[in-house]
């Protein structure tokens, strides 16, 4: 057989095969995964990782009846080739593709949604718990990293599990790399067990799992007879595997940070393809290189980030000032209270944690930090529409959870400058908790390393005058309103407002706009239901103004995967459907 690949349209067909041919089924997986990847882009070093652990689970259980749990779900890849995605593969991550994570209403083969990691074990043993409350004999089995298998949610998982006899089998793909090298006492005590040097019980089993391993994680023999032996064991069981992140592609094996999603690449030659440089930085970077200016300037300031030292560029403050910055791991929860912690002995805390992965933190948010009222600064990035991760990872919901929580200040800076400016404001001390929201990727001022400014907590500003409507944005979107408004057959009619700040707002200037326009627009890269837009809604009903108020923001549905710029028009959130809606207002004006 040519390509041994091309015959698997399901797992049953590769159950069909004899062992031996599997070392040349796992080689032609990895190429085929190298080769979409590399025009496509996603993540690739994770999926290389688990070649042979992928093809061995689905040889030797019976899925779908047995049901896989995949964490995170970022090396999936292999998983869903094999179960009948290889000709939708080139899709993964665009716009009405294939998800990058599994996902249940996409196969029966995905047994759970994910896309944030450390969910596996309490699914799985969910699962089990399931399946033996209704009498049912199945496998069930997470697969976890070495990063996500430290964060809390893991532990509660494992600590519930081994007082359990469900039927549940845990693995550890251990390759001693998160998306940055893993971090904590766990992975010492991992090492150390790889090692040999860890003489007594593991920690697995003091919780009362059935431990293998460690074994190698690229030796499908070795993987399939112990797998197979698991089967028979009853309870919780507890498989430790070594793999090497990026397996089989030189360049993704030597620097597997840049690998773990490495954009486009040479599929030969895994050569990066750089693309054009741009003379706009990312808002990461103006963040990262910020706060190591203020940092030397003040000694207060801490920097904190659970697990993206690179995502979110801390990494910068980390290298320059290794005693004053800390990755603490896939720990949000912990990170938010460690935070609250420093600020109750008056140190200047920079938390830094992505929009979506703060979710996991709101009671920490509330209790920890802004019940107390401690001085926090919060950076959250990925707000907004974040592009082909999707619907698990777009920062979309912060403006509505975050709105509610009495203390907080919010704010969304335009551009880089107020990014920066913010910043700047926020550590010179606040009373109060603050939490800054910004985009992924590149701003739109090049010239952004400008002199430090204090700005006004609670106030906004005007950036365009105009005599009919007031359109109302916070944060980055304002860049798409303005080409709306200068795209319009009379821009003179429009005035354009930067609010900047959700919380408190700018009531002063609120009041001077209901009393001068005869429509507001708003627009957020945020839910409808709770955010920007609600708030002002809320204010005019509270002061008796009549006017339409029109809110453009994220529908009120979970939004797919895509391009930053499909996904806003999908949103409605684009400066052409900004303009029409525009134009209609002024038709609607013209006719009252
Ligand atoms: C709650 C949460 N925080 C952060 C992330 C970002 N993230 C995605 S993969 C990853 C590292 C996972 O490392 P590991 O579990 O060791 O898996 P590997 O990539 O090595 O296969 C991180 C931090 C996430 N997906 N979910
Ligand atoms: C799987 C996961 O959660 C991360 O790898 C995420 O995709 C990183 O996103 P950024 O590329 O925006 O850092
Ligand atoms: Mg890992």
């Amino acid at each position: 057989m040519k390509n041994l690949l091309d015959h698997i349209h399901s797992p049953s067909d590769l159950r069909a095969l004899n062992q031996k041919d599997l070392p040349q089924l796992a080689k032609a997986l990895r190429a085929f995964i190298i080769d979409i990847v590399a025009t496509k882009e996603g993540h690739l070093g994770a999926s290389l990782g688990v070649v042979e652990l992928t093809i061995a689970l689905h040889y030797v259980f019976n899925t779908p009846e047995d049901l896989l749990v995949w964490d995170v779900g970022h090396q999936a890849y292999g998983h869903k080739i094999l179960t009948g995605r290889k000709s939708l593969f080139h899709t993964n991550r665009q716009l009405h593709g294939i998800s990058g994570f599994p996902k249940r209403d996409e196969s029966d083969y995905d047994t759970f949604g994910v896309g944030h990691s450390s969910t596996s074990i309490s699914a799985a043993l969910g699962m089990a718990i399931a399946s033996q409350l209704k009498g049912e004999h199945r496998h069930h089995v997470a697969i976890i990293g070495d990063a996500s298998i430290a964060s809390g949610m893991a532990f509660e998982g494992l600590n519930h599990a081994g007082v359990t006899d469900a039927n549940l089998l845990v693995i550890l793909n251990d390759n001693a790399i998160g998306i940055d090298p893993s971090v904590g006492a766990l992975k010492q005590y991992l090492t150390n067990v790889k090692k040999g040097t860890e003489k007594q019980d593991t920690i697995f089993e003091a919780l009362n799992f059935d431990y293998s391993g460690p074994i190698d994680g690229h030796d499908l023999n070795a993987l399939i007879s112990e797998l197979e032996r698991l089967k028979t064991v009853k309870g919780p069981k507890f498989l430790h595997v070594i793999t090497t992140k990026g397996k089989g592609l030189k360049q993704a094996e030597e620097n597997q940070v840049t690998y773990h999603a490495p954009g486009k690449f040479d599929s030969l030659t895994g050569e990066l393809i750089v693309k054009s440089a741009s003379s706009l930085t990312k808002f990461q970077d103006v963040f990262g290189l910020t706060l190591v200016e203020l940092a030397k300037q003040n000694p207060k300031i801490v920097g904190i980030t659970p697990a993206m030292p690179t995502g979110s560029s801390l990494k910068y403050m980390m290298d320059q000032m290794p005693d004053r910055a800390f990755d603490v791991g896939i720990a949000e929860q912990h990170a938010v209270t460690l935070s609250a912690g420093m600020a109750t002995q008056g140190m200047v805390v920079f938390c830094n944690i992505y929009s979506t992965f703060l979710q996991r933190a709101y009671d920490q948010v509330i209790h920890d930090v802004a019940l107390q009222n401690l001085p926090v600064i919060f950076c959250l990035d990925r707000a907004g529409l974040v592009g082909e991760d999707g619907a698990t990872h777009h920062g979309v919901f912060d403006l509505a959870y975050l709105r509610c929580i009495p203390n907080l200040i919010i704010v969304a800076p335009r551009d880089e400058i107020e990014l920066r400016n913010m910043m700047y404001t926020a550590q010179l001390g606040l009373e109060h908790p603050i939490a800054i929201r910004y985009p992924r990727g590149y701003g739109a001022i090049a010239d952004w390393k400008q002199p430090f400014k204090k700005l006004d907590i609670g106030k906004g500003e005007v950036l365009k005058p105009g005599k009919d409507i007031a359109v109302l944005t916070v944060g980055f979107i304002a860049e798409n309103a303005k080409k709306a408004i200068s795209e319009m057959s009379d821009p003179q009619r429009i005035a354009h407002y930067d609010l900047r700040f959700i919380k408190p707002m700018d009531e002063a200037l609120l009041h001077d706009i209901f009393k001068t326009f005869k429509y507001i627009v708003t627009i957020e890269d945020g839910t409808v239901k709770g955010g920007f837009g609600t708030s002002i809604l809320e204010f005019a009903a509270e002061q008796r103004y009549h006017l339409p108020i029109k809110v453009l923001g994220v529908p009120d549905l979970f939004i797919e995967q895509g391009t930053v710029a499909q996904l806003q028009k999908l949103c409605k959130l684009d400066a052409e459907y900004i303009t029409k809606t525009l134009e209609a207002a002024l038709l609607e004006i013209e006719n009252h």
